[in-house]
């Protein structure tokens, strides 16, 4: 589908998708599973109807392609029997979208989070949200965040605006994004002029061995802890219009996509009044009322109209968005705690406690379990050579 060039990117979404988003931001957790309209593929039955229709399975890639992408990737010898095919799922009321439950092993998902995290968030031209503010004290060359002193701050470009951060702040709570590849600015909400920066290269094999109809040119590393959301928004910064590949790591988390026409809002915002300055902000959930008496019962779900679904998204899940569903509507109303996979809630697993050469050390043993890390990642520009 050809981009429409009228996408705004200030828009606010329709009135009914933010309620949708408010709903689940509020909805405890212990709820979810309750919850008939939440689309969850591991207690999934086929026959179930999620926006009016049931998904379909479109497509299913076979171990054997998957190996090879994934040898690749790992540097080593990957036994196919351990893959399963992984079935690609669509939606009639949402073309162009796809879902594809469980497509990374742990141990890529493992690899993954290092080359993110360990190294390219080292890497100074990938910027983040705390670059926007503050000064940022980088590793030596090969080492990460991870290995920073704990006596590192990162002292504020504007000191009667921010105080300084310790860097366990800055990890566990305060980095929410980084830019790779093209550099968007969330401020013009808009790429720069100008060679991009390098997309790291083995990221893009992987997923353009999965995907070959993208081709990777910019991506966004978000980082989530329980309580933080992200608002709905479409992505239309991109000049093509290119599928947007989106993985998951760590947490489980709820996904709210959604076609619905904007002509059903009676309330929708003019685009202009609601500019934001940056990209949209975490906001913590509600707050547990005091004292002994249980929670009141949440109030019924909001109805769900033919466009819109809530998809459970867990760990190693990716989604596509692409066809018409490239511009739709979608955020992420909650991210569920403890239900980071066993064998990622010890990342980075970076030293041996006992060894007095990490007396300055922190132990982040156990940060990967409070967090989901999303990548996203998109062609910013159609090359007439590709597809
Ligand atoms: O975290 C997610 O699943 C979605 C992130 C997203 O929509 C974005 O970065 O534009
Ligand atoms: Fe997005």
């Amino acid at each position: 589908m050809p981009k429409d060039i009228t996408l705004e990117a200030h828009a606010t979404a329709p009135k009914s998708v933010r309620d949708l988003q408010k709903y689940y931001q509020k909805l405890p957790v212990e709820s979810i599973p309750n919850t008939p309209h939440v689309l969850d593929f591991r207690h999934f039955n086929s026959a179930s109807v999620h926006a009016g229709s049931p998904l379909e399975v479109i497509d299913t890639i076979s171990p054997e392609i998957l190996v090879v992408v994934y040898e690749e990737f790992l540097g080593r010898r990957v036994d196919p029997s351990l893959l399963q095919p992984v079935n690609v799922y669509g939606h009639p009321s949402l073309p162009g979208l796809r879902i594809l439950p469980s497509l990374l092993p742990i141990q890529v998902q493992e690899a993954l989070l290092s080359k993110l995290l360990l190294r390219d968030l080292s890497n100074q031209e990938h910027l983040t949200n705390i670059h926007l503010h503050y000064n940022v004290p980088y590793p030596d060359p090969d080492k990460s965040f991870f290995d920073l002193p704990n006596s590192t701050t990162f002292t504020p470009k504007d000191p009667e605006v921010h105080k300084p951060l310790h860097v366990v702040d800055v990890l566990e709570k305060k980095l929410r994004w980084m830019t790779l590849g093209g550099q968007y600015d969330w401020t013009a909400k808009e790429y720069p002029n100008g060679p991009p920066v390098q997309f790291p290269r083995d990221i893009r094999n992987l997923i353009r061995g999965i995907f070959p109809t993208v081709e990777p040119e910019a991506a966004i590393c978000n980082t989530y802890s329980p309580g933080d959301t992200l608002s709905t928004h479409r992505d239309v910064s991109e000049e093509a219009d290119k599928d947007l590949v989106s993985i998951s790591i760590g947490c489980d988390a709820l996904f709210l996509i959604s076609l619905s026409p904007e002509s059903q809002d009676t309330d929708a915002v003019s685009p202009t009044n609601t500019a934001t300055s940056s990209k949209p902000q975490p906001q913590k959930q509600n707050k547990r009322r005091k004292g002994k008496e249980p929670p009141p019962p949440p109030p019924p779900p909001p109805p769900l109209d033919n466009h819109t679904l809530i998809i459970r998204i867990r760990s190693g899940d990716a989604v596509v968005m692409g066809g018409q569903s490239r511009w739709a509507w979608h955020g992420v109303p909650k991210v569920i705690g403890e239900t980071c996979p066993e064998e990622l809630a010890h990342w980075p697993n970076l030293y041996d406690d006992q060894s007095p050469d990490n007396a300055d050390k922190i132990d982040w043993d156990g940060w990967m379990k409070r967090k989901r890390v999303n990548l996203n990642i998109r062609q910013m520009y159609e090359h007439n050579s590709l597809n």
